[in-house]
């Protein structure tokens, strides 16, 4: 876990310590995270930044407008996002660029590609790679909706060793210590499983973040997948940082499997949407491999959705097991067509022309969820 050894590392930054105050951006707490990221980048750490903070910063601007109003927080969002930038820019004496990304490119494998090769070309460049969520053109369906998440989709993304979340807390208690004065911080966590959930609350009601300490769970279990050190740490003090570059945890430490997915499984598994289902009879064992189980359209029980050749599905079971998720080969309506044909023989020689329904290098098993 020592820091030397980390080639690449992604910090995540929340709203409370770029704007504490709503009241515009202050430099006060991003100083020592700044300084952080210099040391990182003297010691040859590349470093991706992903901040929060645009509709806090933003909010000032708005004193008469009601903040929960979505059209009101995408133009906060949108004023704040430069002024955010601007701080940050103000404290380097390196160059930065502001990469603004939503679900909907991160799912699209195609714009999820092109984006790894933007911040590979920023890093090559030793420009500092700043992003955040581009709140102003999201919607309910092409959000990822809090920077937690997407903190660990460009940590995949960038293939980092370690995401570091920033947070207004020590790291993960075993209940919210806002609430219980007895509250215990945990060290370290091997396996994140619903009992580590269950100690999760949300956000504090009214206060400027989004996503509470769920959301930094859920961004955990997938960056540890792809093998990424994950901490949860207080950003407010300086001793967190110094502790980071010496080696040492200063909150808690999701521990990275030690066997990670490959990157397009993972891409597939945890950033990727299913557009649709398909509901299959018994259990359809899917892998990697080309010589591997095909799914077949005697199979299929049901076709939910509408979705076209490229897009996500899930493959699930009558009773809700999931199985796989993967890139259909075939559009919603050719597989109703094909699942629906009462000519067994015809619907086979349909498939051997056309090929196997689902694609066996866009799959993830989805271990019998
Ligand atoms: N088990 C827990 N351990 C720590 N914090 C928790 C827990 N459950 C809920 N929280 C809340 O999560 C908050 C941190 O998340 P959030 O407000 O979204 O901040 P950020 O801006 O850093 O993302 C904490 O201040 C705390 O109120
Ligand atoms: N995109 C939003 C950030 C949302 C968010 O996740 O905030 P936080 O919980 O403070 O990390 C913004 O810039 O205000």
């Amino acid at each position: 876990m020592s820091h030397p050894n980390w080639k690449r590392v992604v910090i995540k930054v929340g709203s409370a310590l770029i704007s504490p105050n709503q009241q515009g951006c202050s430099s006060h707490y991003l100083l020592s995270i700044a300084q952080f990221i210099v040391r990182c980048r003297a010691n040859g750490t590349q470093v991706v930044l992903v901040s929060s903070g645009s509709v806090a910063a933003g909010a000032h601007l708005f004193p008469e407008q009601e903040k929960s109003d979505i059209a009101v927080k995408k133009a906060m969002a949108a004023a704040g996002q430069t002024e955010m930038i601007a701080t940050w820019d103000r404290l380097f004496d390196f160059p930065s660029a502001q990469m603004l990304l939503t679900h909907a490119d991160l799912r699209d494998r195609e714009r999820y590609v092109s984006i790894r090769e933007t911040i590979f070309s920023l890093l090559d460049n030793n420009i500092l790679p700043i992003v955040n969520e581009n709140d102003t053109v999201t919607t309910d369906k092409l959000k990822v909706g809090d920077n937690d998440n997407l903190s660990a989709m460009v940590a995949s993304a960038a293939e980092a060793d370690a995401l570091i979340i920033c947070s207004d807390i020590d790291g993960l208690y075993d209940k919210n210590p806002h609430e219980h004065d007895d509250a215990k911080l945990l060290k370290s966590v091997n396996t994140i499983d619903q009992s580590i959930y269950d100690m999760a609350g949300g956000a504090v009601k009214g206060g400027v973040g989004t996503g509470g300490m769920r959301t930094k769970i859920e961004a955990a279990e997938k960056a540890v997948s792809h093998g990424i050190d994950t901490y949860i740490i207080n950003g407010f003090t300086e001793l967190s940082f110094n502790m980071l570059l010496a080696g040492e945890n200063p909150g808690t430490h999701f521990v990275p499997h030690a066997k990670p997915m490959q990157e397009n499984v993972h891409w597939m598994r945890h950033t990727s949407n299913a557009q649709g289902e398909v509901i299959v009879e018994g259990d359809f064992d899917a892998s990697l491999d080309s010589d591997a189980e095909q799914l077949t359209s005697s199979e299929i029980i049901d076709v939910k959705g509408e979705f076209s050749v490229g897009d996500t599905i899930l493959v699930r079971k009558e009773d809700g097991t999931k199985l796989v998720k993967a890139k259909s080969n075939y559009s919603s309506c050719l597989l109703n067509f094909i699942a629906n044909q009462e000519n067994e023989e015809f619907a086979h020689e349909f498939e051997e022309k056309t090929g196997p329904i689902i694609s066996d290098q866009h799959i993830a098993n989805l271990e019998k969820e």
